[in-house]
């Protein structure tokens, strides 16, 4: 019997450096590297997946209907926000709505990112967490808190994958695309 083939496309949406490529890169790799990435991941064998920045989205609608290319037919949507960082919570909910209004039937995953930081001091934090998991609830949503640095609940990409029918045995059947700032 043939095995075939299904790709399955996974997008990472959230705020200028929230930590989308560092979430991919622990996830495929298992590990962390230090400073923003350049575009580093690139074609990589793991899943139907894009990763685009959205920091120059805001206000500009030529390039947020352009965006939505990029989203169009995926089945799930991991939407990022910094823990750290108010206004990228703000900017998740834009996704989130963008998401509701022209990919209805995309499973959305709602990402608190570098909890590490949290962890270390607690002041930092600025988006509660029960405020982000009745966000969630609202939207029909998981979520979660994770550290790509540490790797803490990492494992919530295994059954995101699981969800959305990504079969981990076969990575070198599927693609990783990063569309990002220099493409
Ligand atoms: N402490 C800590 N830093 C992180 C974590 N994840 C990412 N960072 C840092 O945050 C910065 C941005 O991370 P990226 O993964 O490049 O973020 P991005 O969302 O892909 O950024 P863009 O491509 O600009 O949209 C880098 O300096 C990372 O090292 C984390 O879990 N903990």
């Amino acid at each position: 019997m043939t095995a075939m083939r299904v790709d399955v496309k996974v997008v990472m949406l959230g705020k200028e450096s929230v930590g989308k490529t560092s979430l991919v890169e622990r996830y495929v790799h298992h590990r962390f590297l230090v400073g923003p990435y350049q575009n580093v991941i690139r074609a990589k064998p793991f899943i139907s997946s894009l990763v685009f920045p959205t920091q120059d989205t805001a206000g500009s609608e030529r390039y947020e209907a352009m965006s939505r290319i990029y989203y169009r037919g995926a089945r799930a949507a991991i939407v990022c926000y910094d823990l750290t960082d108010s206004s990228s919570f703000q900017r998740a909910r834009f996704w989130v709505k963008e998401l509701q209004n022209y990919e209805e039937h995309c499973k959305i995953y709602l990402c608190g990112t570098k909890s590490d930081l949290i962890q270390e001091d607690r002041s930092l934090r600025k988006i509660d967490y029960h405020d982000a998991q009745d966000f969630a609830e609202e939207i029909g949503a998981q979520h979660f808190e994770t550290s790509s640095k540490t790797g803490n609940n990492s494992y919530h990409f295994c059954f995101i994958a699981e969800e959305t029918g990504v079969d981990l045995g076969q990575k070198k059947d599927s693609y990783f695309y990063s569309c990002c700032h220099n493409n």
